[in-house]
């Protein structure tokens, strides 16, 4: 027998010892360890006792003794008896002689509650009157859209059908710009920049529509005009979103429901050849060729597919484009699309020229009187100034002008703007903070990583039970990488609280290494229901649990954010509907997903920093509405409250506008999340979720796989945070076996190394010295490591950037894996490729 199992059981002090005593043999020094081990287990006062925690939570504080856990036997906890594993090491019969297991053996599990870092409690919330705070994206009570100068058409559709009654700042303050009659060559190009969910889709949507609008009383114009604005997004959710609300504007009445009405815009009649179309890939080329031949005046696109059609659809009717829109601009830069929207734009003006000079030389059959001196308007929005986005703006616009709220706010109140749109209109602020809405209420806590998986599930009890009563719930939670979100979805779908004994072993243990591959089902499909998004939780009654990634087909990736916003809801209203998206940072942009109470920042952006952190919590807390962000910290990060505090507050010293995120015990969490109970009732419940989780891996190989994938591919995104954040997120920190916990695995798996760059194989090595055995690393991980190298949403952004690359400089792609993420299907690149 090994020493270290003996070494690391807690055992009950009724054990018999004698049989472990007999060892004989070995070297001497073995000998004396195993008697000098079994003489400290006969002392009751050595027990590890459920209360013993180890302190400090800096760098390299770890806990001084790590509670090893031996999935090889028979366990149990302090408190709760658990339901007898079948690991395979135990069916062999390995060890319950040299234990003397009782007879009716139950099962050692490492507590979740003793041996974690000592977490300091948050600082006490000082009791003050509650303030009033002004939500910073709201509809203005100060402002209408009549006003601003807003076609009574469209201001009547908004109100009576979208229940959209006042401007938001951002509108107040673009649409006087974009909607300006300035002679057509004079007008210029616009940046708009404003908070995330304070309805920059409206401020480029509306100017576009009125705009387009009079040419309906033309008779001779129809769809066969071709395209008249392009709104590029972009991800295919994002341009679908936007696709969605422009339908739904120009549902609008055509006619004013009093006609007799004087303005000479209602009394005119107007037709019906505004319509609106999507250009996402997905759909065969053919078809959407066809669609562009007949006309689609209002397009909607992603970059990538906009660009192909440019450059191989002839019937692509495009010389008279009047708007282009570049819609979430850092995500556009962050994604590689850089040199794919100079090629757009290159594309547009050849093909204007071409249209012109046919129309000149008499060419064509399209009728004259087309404005040939308007020069096409350029928008572009964000919600972030960066330097990159400052230098798209640099190549897309022509002498631009900036429209952010808050400037043209303070300038509004002097009624400056409305005369002279262009004073308070600055490009290029340098000391640029990006915050998320004010009414926004910020939260972190402090969580052990072993404790990590029972607060998810607290924290989510905790907001469902708050929400559902009056209305139904709905929340996002952010992980960092694709095999975790399967994981957690699959995970809480699936276990039981009275879930079946496990049949087979975690796939932690040695004996399966050993095992064949294909006997063990290492090769069968991780995700044990690839075909569906959508699933039930017994922990969260009456919730639906869906899940998002890049890795996802198209039609599910919809079907997700579908189900969630609640369109599908059966018997109840959609805002009576529960329910939580697990999903990857490819939810972080620009999704205006209605209802949203809450964001769990569950891992904490590994990319972007500050930036990503507000994108994410701005999926709730929009227009001018409230919500609650969430962000689990673990005891070596907290670091990181300070630091995004300050990334957010910048050089802003007043303490009136002061972002702070307030902090919220472990204990807490769990105690409303378990029930109250008296003292630490809460623990015994934890514990009890906790070993129904893991009994789930046990359950099958499958689950095994699916959380051993997410734990090392969490590892790896672990490991992306970038050198400037190291001090913070460093993989070292943290303790592996306390992680494994987190993935309902009662060990850390064996491998965490896998063949990737130079610099992030230095942080692999570290971790692997944290590893529980310095074994060889088995077949199965080394299989695993082959096929599952990297997270699948880097390798999309990587295949994006490529494209980008490659769409300006016609390089040479190695790989095809554009429709493995359905961002621009193979096609395109197959087509680059052969360029
Ligand atoms: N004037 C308004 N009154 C009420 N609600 C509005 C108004 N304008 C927009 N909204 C709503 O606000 C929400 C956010 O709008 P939108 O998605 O355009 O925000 P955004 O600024 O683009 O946010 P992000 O930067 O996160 O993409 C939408 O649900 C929209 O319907």
């Amino acid at each position: 027998m090994d020493d270290d199992l003996v070494l690391n059981i807690v055992t009950d002090g009724n054990l018999s010892l004698k049989s472990g005593s007999g060892k004989k043999g070995g070297r001497w020094t073995e000998r004396l360890k195993v008697k000098r081990t079994l003489k400290r287990k006969s002392r009751p006062e050595d027990k590890p006792t459920r209360a013993t925690p180890v302190s400090k939570t800096s760098e390299n504080d770890r806990p001084s003794k790590k509670a090893r856990i031996d999935n090889t036997q028979t366990k149990t906890t302090p408190d709760v008896p658990v339901a007898q594993p079948n690991s395979s090491k135990q069916a062999r019969g390995a060890q319950p002689a040299q234990l003397a297991l009782p007879s009716r053996p139950t099962q050692i599990i490492s507590s979740l509650f003793s041996y974690n870092p000592k977490v300091e409690a948050p600082a006490p919330r000082p009791v003050e009157a509650p303030k009033i705070i002004e939500p910073s994206n709201a509809p203005l009570d100060s402002s209408t859209f009549s006003g601003l100068g807003l076609n009574p058409l469209l201001i009547s559709h908004l109100s009576t059908k979208m229940d959209i009654q006042k401007p938001t700042a951002i509108q107040r303050a673009s649409l006087p710009v974009l909607l300006s009659t300035l002679p057509s060559k004079t007008s210029r190009d616009v940046f708009l920049q404003s908070q995330t969910g304070s309805g920059k889709t409206f401020s480029y949507l509306l100017p576009i529509i009125q705009d387009l609008l009079p040419l309906s009383s033309l008779s001779y114009i129809d769809r066969s005009i071709g395209t008249l604005a392009i709104i590029i997004a972009p991800t295919r959710e994002l341009a679908k979103q936007i696709s969605d609300v422009l339908e739904a504007i120009l549902k609008m009445r055509l006619r004013a429901e009093d006609a007799s009405t004087s303005s000479p815009d209602t009394s005119t009649q107007l037709t019906r050849w505004l319509v609106s179309g999507l250009l996402v890939g997905g759909a065969t080329r053919t078809h959407e060729k066809a669609r562009l031949r007949k006309g689609v005046p209002i397009l909607v696109s992603t970059p990538g597919r906009l660009l192909d059609h440019l450059q191989n659809t002839s019937s692509f009717n495009v010389g008279k484009c009047r708007w282009l829109v570049l819609d979430e601009a850092d995500q556009l830069m962050e994604l590689g699309f850089e040199e794919t929207i100079t090629g757009i734009i290159q594309g547009l003006d050849g093909r204007r020229r071409m249209a012109k000079q046919a129309m000149e030389e008499g060419r064509t059959n399209e009728v004259g009187g087309w404005d040939w001196e308007r020069r096409r308007k350029t928008v572009l929005c964000s919600a972030t100034i960066r330097e990159d986005v400052q230098k798209l703006a640099g190549t897309a616009l022509s002498n631009p002008l900036m429209v952010k709220a808050t400037e043209v706010d303070k300038d509004n109140k002097d009624d400056k703007l409305s005369s002279n749109p262009e004073k308070s209109l600055v490009i290029g602020s340098t000391t640029e903070t990006f915050t998320p809405p004010s009414q926004l209420s910020q939260k972190y806590v402090t969580v052990p990583l072993k404790l990590r998986l029972v607060a998810l599930v607290a924290l989510l009890r905790k907001l469902v039970a708050e929400t559902q009563v009056r209305r139904g719930a709905k929340i996002i939670v952010f992980l960092s990488c694709t095999d975790s979100v399967d994981f957690h979805w699959n995970l809480l779908g699936g276990s039981a609280m009275d879930g079946p004994e496990p049949e087979a072993s975690s796939g932690d243990s040695e004996d399966d290494s050993d095992d064949n591959d294909e006997d063990k089902g290492a090769k069968s499909t991780p995700n044990a229901h690839p075909e569906k998004v959508e699933a039930q939780c017994s922990l969260l009654p009456d919730v639906t649990i869906y899940r998002l990634h890049g890795s996802l087909p198209n039609n599910l990736r919809l079907a997700a954010l579908k189900g969630f916003t609640g369109a599908q809801g059966k018997n109840k209203p959609v805002q009576e509907m529960s329910s939580i998206l697990f999903c990857t940072s490819v939810a972080s942009r620009g999704l205006d997903l209605p209802l949203v109470r809450a964001v769990i920042q569950y891992d904490l952006p590994t990319e972007g920093g500050a930036t990503e952190y507000v994108h994410r919590v701005g999926r709730t807390a929009r227009a001018g509405k409230g919500g609650e962000a969430w962000a689990f910290v673990a005891p070596s990060e907290v670091e990181w409250v300070k630091w995004v505090e300050g990334k957010m507050q910048g050089e802003e010293k007043n303490e009136n506008s002061r972002v702070s995120l307030t902090g919220v015990s472990v204990e807490e969490l769990l105690r409303s999340g378990f029930g109250g109970g008296r003292g630490s009732e809460y623990e015994q419940r934890a514990t009890e979720v906790q070993l129904a989780f893991e009994r789930w891996v046990l359950q099958n190989k499958e689950n095994a796989l699916l959380s051993r994938k997410a734990f090392l591919s969490y590892m790896r995104a672990y490991a992306t945070h970038p050198s400037s954040e190291k001090h913070i997120f460093h993989i070292r920190n943290l303790h592996m076996g306390h992680l494994a916990k987190a993935f309902a695995l009662r060990d850390a798996p064996k491998s965490v190394k896998v063949a990737r760059a130079p610099t992030q194989k230095k942080h692999e090595v570290k971790a692997k010295s944290h590893r529980t055995s310095n074994k060889p690393k088995a077949d199965g991980d080394k299989e695993w490591d082959r096929d599952h190298s990297g997270d699948a949403e880097k390798r999309m952004q990587a295949i994006v950037r490529a494209q980008g690359r490659l769409t300006k400089q016609g390089g040479v792609m190695a790989s095809t894996g554009a429709s493995e993420f359905q961002i621009s299907g193979g096609y395109d690149l197959e087509k680059l490729v052969g360029r």
